[in-house]
């Protein structure tokens, strides 16, 4: 049994187009695994439904950082995210020698989901559910790796976003967060990392326009975690190998976004 909380961390879509950041990426999962530290892989992969959807020929229309998703969208993204995504992501992780089982927010019923707001098309939003999928594949030592893609009980499927996903994840399994980007961290007005961050300067931030978009999103899932656990949440970059080694080590990374 593992001593410590369950580590979820969660990968922007970014990463799956970088083979050298997987490969770092899954060796340091595989080094802390291997030192009895569970791992939950949580993942996005907003840039290949991107694509995907450019290829067929549609239109992403963003809200507050989040894509708006009509129904006739939905089986490009699902396919992108729960499909190619999450396989791209089992692929490297069988590089480094790890087990793992691939799976998305719909399975062995680990979160609820539901409508977010009627303007977003499918857009789900979730809330922790049951940790017991989760814990079995956990228990065996092997990493689950989950897509945003959820399922509401009216058997719609759901795109979620990763950093939201994750977030109900960590609160599921009472572990530690840690939000990795291809940017090492929150940066200030000036492209400086800020090394800490608590909800008024988050607040100040966001409405000096510092903080947006993704990053926005990003920095209120981190909140919402940190003020439940009563702890800080990290957002790092898995392109920085220093921040891996630190991570593994079980040191502090990027920006501490404080409870
Ligand atoms: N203050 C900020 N600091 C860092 N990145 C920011 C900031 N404001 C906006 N961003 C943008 O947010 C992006 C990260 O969010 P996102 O693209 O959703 O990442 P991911 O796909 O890794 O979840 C950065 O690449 C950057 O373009
Ligand atoms: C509703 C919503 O915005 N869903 C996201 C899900 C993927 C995601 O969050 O990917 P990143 O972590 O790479 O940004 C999307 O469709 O892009």
């Amino acid at each position: 049994m593992a001593t410590k909380s369950v580590l979820v961390l969660k990968v922007g879509g970014a990463l799956l187009q970088c083979e050298m950041g997987m490969a770092r990426l899954m060796t340091a999962a595989a080094e802390m695994i291997a030192a009895g530290q569970q791992v939950l892989l949580v993942h996005g992969g907003g840039c290949l439904v991107d694509e995907q959807l450019t290829a067929n020929g549609k239109e992403t229309i963003k809200l507050d950082g989040l894509r708006v998703t009509p129904a006739d969208q939905i089986p490009i993204v699902v396919g992108a995210l729960a499909g190619t995504s999450n396989k791209i992501l089992q692929a490297a992780a069988a590089k480094a020698g790890i087990v793992s089982v691939g799976m998305s927010l719909g399975d062995g019923n680990v979160v609820s989901a539901k409508i977010k707001d009627e303007r977003l098309g499918l857009v789900g939003e979730v809330e922790p559910n049951d940790a017991t999928y989760l814990n079995f594949i956990l228990n065996q030592g092997w990493m689950p790796i989950c897509s945003s893609i959820a399922i509401s009980s009216q058997g719609e499927m759901l795109n979620v976003n990763a950093d939201q996903a994750a977030t109900a994840l960590a609160k599921l399994v009472n572990g530690t967060l840690v939000l990795l980007s291809d940017v090492s961290g929150v940066l200030d007005g000036k492209g400086q990392l800020i090394n800490s961050l608590n909800k008024s300067e988050i607040e100040y931030l966001v409405a000096q326009g510092v903080i947006e978009k993704g990053m926005k999103v990003k920095v209120e899932a981190a909140l919402e975690v940190a003020q439940w656990m009563g702890k800080p949440v990290q957002v790092a970059s898995w392109r920085d190998a220093e921040q891996l080694k630190t991570l593994v080590k079980g040191g502090s990374v990027g920006t501490q976004i404080q409870p």
